[in-house]
């Protein structure tokens, strides 16, 4: 097979104006259903009301039923009496009122002048109080336009109307292919190469969120023919068809050929980051569309695209990105040839909405879970300086998020433990932005975060993280609270296989390193260290191999990508590695002095003070918090 190399890079709302012109022709059938059933349905033609509602003229309070003229004379001094059965009749709320009589008087207005007599001193409008027939809908009238969806309150006024029935679109029925030889079924036992197939599971849930019926196919191998048989089923008997993975350029990357061959592909690649090897076509007259497999992209498609799809082939414009303005905590660029949604953890600091960004990579799943929001980069930027205002799409309420106390600073696992304990409790949710220590001070220093971790060493001094908050946050009031000691060291895989001991052991045994990025407060003690004993950094095999946690380096040492890594001890214990102690340091929080009104941030400061958390660090190991809680107000 041919590869199909050559990608378009349509701007995406382009893409998608063009794709839904070349549909235009199709539409769902429509069906009959019981109008009590129908939330969320989109009508399919406009709905009239049979009848009139109120069917008769009723009374809107509990009194008597009268006629005004009766009532016109009516004062303090010459109050009116009337008699019952003559006059008036006793009316609830509700009731009919005879025609006879054009107004209502509430039972509070009535004073009592003898057995079935009543006395009035004030006049009565005619119609006062009185819900004529049809005020609410006429007979005739229109309730609901065509291509209209279907909400509660919209229920009731279509039954009370008199329709009982109501012809909405079928709602579409959704093909989910997952293709892929390396894919393959959660549960079975796996071997090197092969990935747990999720996508579809995710497609499905989007797809139930977007108003369709979701049906998942078993998993196709990359093999021309049989995919040419899946689809071509899949065309006749659905009307949508989502073709997941092998959109791009690889050997094996059949979609688009698949779709050329059973009906027409429009376009191949839209101007989205990620996402941009995207396949929009269509087989007969029905739409299929090609997604990306890395389940980032597959998730932007779905949001940009697929949910908008679904909403067009019933006629209607489905809306709902919810968009906030928020600051950019850190400059991050983007190429200008493309629309780039980059996740960001967000918090409301000061009155503002703080973005920060986090992961990018197409294959980070976590990341998606991890976020609170999408920075849009458009398309002819280069990106963002830092402090610029962007525009975020929701991902959570901005409740939620005015409920979130933010820490960008330095990470490490127990901030995931604090989380954690935290969110049960209730109201308040910790969501941290990890970026290295000289990060989250900059972030403290331009009022971006509730609070910052931090672990410097001052390499005059030896003390940890003072000297570093006096220098680059001036002039504002910090406390620095003391947090937990941790053994940082060097991370080996079980049974220390090099024999390294020592720093020196790296370049004398040549081992394979992984380094933190520069600014983390594990990067400055590496190269203090290897400065005491004179080692070059040229000399360390993988320096300039970066990660950013201390888990991921741990990762990278468990699973053979790098040798040794230094790094805390619970991250090598996590990954059961060996953990060769190399210097304890002083891991701490610092945070604006008025913050400690902050009623988020004292529910924090009570979480990580409490025995519960303490049992969780002694779990872990490699912790000391025997000063932790005490302030030092700078
Ligand atoms: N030479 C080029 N290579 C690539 C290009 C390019 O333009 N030229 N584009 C890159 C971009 S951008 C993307 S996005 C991906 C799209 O890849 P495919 O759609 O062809 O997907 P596969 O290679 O088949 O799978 C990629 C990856 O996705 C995961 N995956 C796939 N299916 C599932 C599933 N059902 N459940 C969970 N995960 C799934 C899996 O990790 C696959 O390895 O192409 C780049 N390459
Ligand atoms: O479009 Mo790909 O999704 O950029 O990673």
């Amino acid at each position: 097979m041919g590869q199909n190399i050559y990608l378009s890079n349509i701007n995406l709302e382009k893409a998608i104006n063009t794709y839904f012109e070349k549909l235009s022709e199709f539409r769902l059938n429509s069906e009959k259903i019981k109008t009590h059933e129908a939330n969320g349905r989109i009508t399919a033609a406009p709905v009239f009301a049979k009848i009139s509602s109120p069917f008769y003229n009723s009374s809107a309070v509990d009194g008597i039923a009268t006629t005004a003229k009766k009532t016109f004379t009516a004062t303090d001094r010459n109050p009116v009496r009337l008699k019952e059965g003559i006059d008036y009749l006793v009316v609830d709320t509700g009731d009919p009122v005879p025609d006879e009589f054009d107004t209502v008087i509430m039972v509070e207005d009535l004073i009592k002048a003898g057995e079935n007599e009543i006395e009035i001193i004030k006049p009565s409008i005619p119609w006062q109080n009185i819900r004529q027939m049809g005020e609410d809908i006429v007979e005739g009238q229109l309730i609901l336009p065509q291509s209209h969806r279907i909400r509660p309150v919209d229920i009731g006024a279509l039954i009370a109307g008199g329709v009982f029935e109501i012809e909405v679109y079928k709602k579409p029925r959704v093909a989910i292919i997952p293709t892929g030889t390396e894919i393959v079924e959660p549960g079975t036992e796996l071997k090197v190469g092969d990935i747990i197939e999720f996508n579809s599971r995710v497609f499905a849930a989007q797809v139930e969120e977007y108003g369709g019926i979701p049906v998942r196919f078993d998993i196709v191998k990359d093999d021309f023919e049989r995919l040419l048989e899946v689809v071509d089923r899949a065309s006749k008997e659905f009307d949508l068809i989502l073709l997941n993975a092998g959109s791009s350029a690889g050997r094996e990357d059949y979609s688009k050929k698949v779709i050329e061959t059973l009906g027409q592909v429009f376009i191949h690649g839209v101007a989205i980051k990620p996402g941009k090897p995207v396949i929009l076509g269509k087989i007969a007259d029905k739409p299929i569309v090609g997604i990306p497999g890395f389940p980032v992209s597959a998730f932007f498609i779905m949001e940009n695209i697929v949910k908008k799809l679904i909403g067009f082939i019933q006629g209607y414009e489905i809306m709902g990105k919810k968009y906030i303005d928020a600051m950019l905590s850190k400059r991050t660029m983007s190429s200008s040839k493309y629309l780039e949604f980059v996740r960001v953890k967000l918090g409301y600091i000061d009155g503002k909405y703080i973005a920060a960004p986090i992961e990018r990579g197409a294959g980070a799943t976590m990341s998606l879970v991890r976020a609170d929001g999408v920075m849009e980069i458009p398309e002819e930027l280069e990106g963002y300086e830092k402090g610029s205002v962007v525009k975020v799409n929701l991902l959570k309420s901005e409740d939620e998020i005015k409920n979130t106390v933010l820490c960008i600073g330095s990470h490490d696992l127990i901030l995931d433990i604090a989380a954690d304990l935290l969110a049960k409790k209730g109201k308040y949710n910790l969501s941290s932005a990890h970026v290295g220590s000289m990060g989250g001070i900059l972030s403290l220093k331009d009022r971006e975060t509730h609070f910052t971790t931090l672990h410097l060493l001052d390499t005059e001094t030896g003390e940890y993280n003072k000297s570093y908050i006096k220098r680059y946050v001036p002039g504002r009031r910090i406390a620095l609270i003391k947090f937990v000691k941790r053994i940082q060291g060097l991370m080996v895989r079980k049974g220390n296989p090099l024999g390294i001991t020592r720093l020196e052991d790296i370049v004398n045994n040549n081992a394979k390193f992984v380094n933190r990025q520069k600014g983390s407060g594990t990067r400055i003690l590496l190269d203090y260290e290897l400065k005491k004993l004179g080692i070059s950094p040229k000399d360390i095999n993988g320096y300039e191999r970066e990660d950013y946690t201390h888990i991921s380096v741990a990762a990278q040492v468990a699973k053979g990508n790098a040798d040794v890594g230094l790094g805390v001890f619970s991250a090598a214990n996590i990954m059961g590695l060996d953990f060769i102690p190399i210097a304890n340091e002083e891991y701490d929080i610092a945070l604006p002095l008025e913050y400690l009104e902050h009623d988020g941030i004292k529910k924090f400061l009570e979480v990580i003070n409490s025995d519960e958390f303490k049992r969780e660090l002694d779990y872990l190991g490699g912790y000391d918090y025997s000063d932790l809680g005490n302030i030092i107000i700078e």
